[in-house]
C-alpha cells in the first residue's frame, strides 16, 4: 500500500533519513518507534507529501506520491501538535474540513470520535482557548473523520486523559479490524501493547528493524512491547 525506498532527506548536515526502506500494507497496525530526533516524524511527512525527499521516493498503492496528491484524500492524519486558525470555533473548524474534503470523502462521514469525545457541547469554543487534551480530540476526530483507508497517527495519546485515550485506542482497534493501516508513533510503549502488528524502529536517520511483534516476541520471549524492545537492543549492543 505505502512503499518507500531508499527515502534520505538531509536538513542542512544533518542526515534526518538515511536510505530508508519500508513496506507497509493494508490491516497493520505499524509502530514507528525511536528515541527522540531519530527521524520519525520526518519519515510520517515524508509518506504525507509534507517533507520532499533529497533523493528515493514513495508510492502509494503503487503510485509515485511527488507531484500527485490525489493519494491523501485516503489518508487521515493527527499530527503531533494539531495547529489550526486561532480565532476559529471547534465548529468551524469541522465544518471548513468537511467543506474541503466534500467531494472526495470514501462514503459516509465517520463522527464516532466526535460524539465520543463530546465535541458537539464544544462547537463554539474557539481553537485559542482550548486545553491541550481537546485539541487533540479534535485532531483525532478529524484524522477519522472522512473515513480514510490508512490513518498516521502521531503521538495520539499524548496529552489526551485516560477515559479518551482508552476511547481511541478502542478506535484503532475497530478501524485495524476493518483492514485499514494505520502507522503510530508513540514513546509510550504500554500503550501500543494491544494495537500494533508490527514495529518499525528507527535511530539516527536510520531504519534498525521492520519486523511482526510476533517475530520479535518469539526472538526475544518477551510479551510486552517495552521489554521486547529492550531486549532486542540490549541485544544490538
Ligand atoms: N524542518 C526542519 N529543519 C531542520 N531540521 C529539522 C526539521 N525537521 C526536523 N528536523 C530535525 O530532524 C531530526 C529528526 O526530527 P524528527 O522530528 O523526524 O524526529 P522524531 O524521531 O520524530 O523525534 P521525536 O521523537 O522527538 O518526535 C531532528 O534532529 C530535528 O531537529
Amino acid at each position: 500500500m505505502i512503499i518507500a525506498t531508499n527515502v534520505t532527506k538531509k536538513f542542512g548536515r544533518l542526515t534526518v533519513l538515511n536510505n530508508v526502506s519500508v513496506n507497509c500494507n493494508k490491516g497493520e497496525c505499524i509502530a514507528l518507534i525511536g528515541p527522540n530526533g531519530s527521524g520519525k516524524t520526518t519519515l510520517v511527512k515524508s509518506i504525507l507529501g509534507m517533507v520532499v525527499p533529497d533523493s528515493g521516493f514513495i508510492t502509494f498503492n503503487g503510485q509515485n506520491i511527488l507531484h500527485n496528491w490525489a493519494y491523501r484524500e485516503h489518508i487521515g492524519y493527527m499530527p503531533q501538535i494539531g495547529r489550526y486558525p486561532e480565532n476559529m470555533t471547534i465548529g468551524h473548524v469541522i465544518a471548513m474540513m468537511k467543506d474541503i474534503r466534500k467531494s472526495n470523502h470514501n462514503g459516509p462521514l465517520d463522527e464516532e470520535l466526535i460524539e465520543q469525545f463530546d465535541i458537539p457541547n464544544m462547537l463554539n469554543k474557539r481553537m485559542r482557548t482550548l486545553s491541550g487534551g481537546t485539541t487533540q480530540r479534535v485532531s483525532a476526530a478529524l484524522a477519522f473523520l472522512f473515513n480514510p483507508d490508512v490513518l498516521i497517527l502521531d503521538e495520539p495519546t499524548a496529552g489526551l486523559d485516560p477515559v479518551a485515550s482508552e476511547l481511541l485506542k478502542e478506535k484503532i482497534i475497530k478501524e485495524k479490524q476493518k483492514g485499514k493501516l494505520i502507522l503510530i508513533t508513540s514513546h509510550i510503549l504500554s500503550e501500543l501493547d494491544d494495537l500494533v502488528t508490527q514495529v518499525i524502529y528507527m535511530q539516527d536517520g536510520n531504519l534498525l528493524f521492520h519486523k511482526s511483534l510476533e517475530h520479535l516476541q518469539n526472538d526475544t520471549g518477551e510479551k510486552k512491547l517495552s521489554r521486547v524492545i529492550a531486549s532486542v537492543m540490549r541485544n544490538q549492543s
